[in-house]
């Protein structure tokens, strides 16, 4: 009887997030301080509604809804036209109400998905996926503490705490557990940062606390249905950290049920020194909160005018633009990709294709040139001088030959800058391409004369020597020359 080796498991990962993304309104959720970031001026933003003294009422700021209605149509929700706010109810130092308002039972979206996008790499063919969204729902922030004060005299230690953040806006949106892998988490982050940032509707700063993640990660055995024990990682802020922490969680858990060892439900941190995550404490049930509806708000109602007027002012979405640059302008879905990362260039990329630029060049000068002098300059695609009519122009010219490539590019730090017509520019500069043969000839028998050495030469058989004369038919024309008329004429003259 032969023993076989016990076959190794191959494991899944099963990933969801929950996201809060904090909504760029002027004032706060349910009052009207202001929302502004200002760590330096702790408690300056503060009313007695967002310190929860008794007795006070809160206002729902319509800007809110408004916000949370058009992410939830942006994410492909179904929108409720009847949802409530609901008390989280729990004791934490930063919460001076003891409880969040937030919505519980009837979210005011529900039930959508986004769309993913993940190529292996840059050029290859990207792997779609749609990611559920499980529901979206409104609430308020809480205050933010800085631990680890300790008095000199009394040795005794203490907490700051600052309300400034207490009643932002914030949307948490949670998703199903649909990824698989760190790269997709981070990939459905970034989507989402997008949508919100198209919509206009939050900063995105991740450095600043604006989208946050908490990433919920079980594995099981290939081919298993239910779901294994579930650990969440709270308050992810960048990619690459959501990314690293959802394989290194995924790693841990395969050996810990490789060595027979439990998986504990619970709540880990993500240390980015040491590239670990640490227990931080067990999770509390959901009935732990006592969520009951909050009194002093009514419930919620999106009248049709309200869904269409809203519906109506959504832009064209980044994962709509991702395949109209493919199917109608022809683009690779990797262009498409780069090009609709930022709104503003995927517009000014739009109105350059609009003024009669050719698709694939304009992608190439924005992803090319352009990007770089963005990346140097710091500056935006909307504050630089070069309109995209211009870049239209100057393609155009190009195309047509009236310039060359070549002078194009020389130009262009000059029309970053400084902006305005391609084709005065051109004039101005005496830099149309010389393109008529007769005009070409004459000057190509000028350099000919001019370098008899070089001639005998290629005629006794060097013809990599006609590189040579190139340069200096373009080094007399200052590159005016039309390289190909220059080539096929040489091709004429040289050999004799
Ligand atoms: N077994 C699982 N493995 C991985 N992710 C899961 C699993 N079960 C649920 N999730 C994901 O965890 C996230 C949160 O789940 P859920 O709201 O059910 O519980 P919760 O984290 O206890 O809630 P809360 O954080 O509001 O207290 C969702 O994104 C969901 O997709
Ligand atoms: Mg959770
Ligand atoms: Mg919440």
């Amino acid at each position: 009887m032969t023993t076989a080796a016990p076959k190794k498991i191959e494991y899944e990962a099963i990933i969801g997030l929950e996201t809060h993304c904090q909504l760029n309104t002027e004032t706060k959720i349910f009052s009207s301080e202001s929302t502004k970031f200002d760590p330096d001026n702790p408690n300056t933003n503060i009313s007695p509604i967002c310190l929860g003294y008794p007795g006070v009422l809160p206002v729902l700021n319509e800007k809110v809804l408004e916000y949370a209605v058009k992410a939830g149509l942006a994410l492909n929700c179904t929108i409720a036209p009847y949802s409530k706010f609901d008390r989280k109810q729990y004791f934490y130092p930063d919460l001076p109400k003891n409880y969040q308002i937030s919505q519980f039972d009837l979210p005011i979206a529900e039930h959508g998905w986004l769309e993913i996008e993940i190529a292996e790499k840059p050029n290859s063919e990207p792997i779609r996926k749609r990611i559920g969204i499980t529901r979206l729902h409104m609430e308020e922030d809480a205050g933010k503490l800085t631990h680890g004060g300790s008095d000199r005299l009394s040795g005794s230690t203490y907490s700051l705490v600052d309300f400034n953040r207490a009643g932002i806006p914030l949307l948490e949106i949670v998703s199903e557990p649909d990824l698989r892998s760190g790269k997709e988490a981070a990939e459905y982050a970034q989507e989402l940062r997008r949508i919100m940032l198209y919509l206009g509707i939050s900063d995105g700063k991740m450095q600043e606390g604006s989208l946050r993640c908490d990433v919920n990660i079980s594995i099981r055995p290939v081919g298993q249905t239910e779901f294994g024990t579930k650990v969440e990682i709270k308050n992810m802020n960048s990619f690459s950290a959501i990314q690293k922490a959802i394989d290194y969680e995924i790693e841990r858990q395969i050996e810990a049920v490789e060595n027979g060892e439990p998986i504990i439900q619970e709540t880990r941190l993500w240390e980015e020194g040491s590239g670990r995550t640490i227990s931080m404490r067990s999770k509390e049930g959901s009935s732990d909160y006592r969520y009951f509806p909050e009194p002093d708000l009514p419930p919620i109602e999106v009248s049709n005018t309200q869904l269409e007027t809203w519906k109506a002012e959504l832009p064209e979405l980044p994962a709509s633009k991702r395949h109209r640059y493919e199917s109608e302008l022809g683009l690779s879905a990797y262009d498409a990709r780069v090009l609709t990362d930022d709104r503003s260039v995927a517009e000014y990329f739009e109105t350059a294709v609009s003024g009669g630029a050719d698709a694939k060049q304009a992608a190439n000068w924005i992803m090319g040139d352009i990007a770089a002098y963005l990346k140097n300059s710091g500056l935006n695609i909307t504050e630089i001088a070069l309109k995209p009519e211009n870049l239209a122009e100057l393609i155009q010219l190009i195309d047509k030959g009236t310039i060359s490539g070549k002078i194009g590019k020389d130009i262009l730090p000059e029309l970053l800058t400084k902006g305005g017509s391609v084709q005065k520019l051109v004039e101005s500069k005496g830099l149309i391409q010389i393109s008529d043969t007769g005009e070409l000839e004459k000057i190509i028998d000028e350099v000919i004369a001019a370098n008899p050495n070089e001639l005998a030469k290629f005629r006794s058989g060097k013809t990599n020597l006609k590189g040579f004369f190139v340069g200096q038919v373009m080094k007399k024309t200052s590159g005016r020359a039309d390289p190909k008329l220059t080539n096929q004429l040489l091709d004429q003259k040289l050999p004799g």
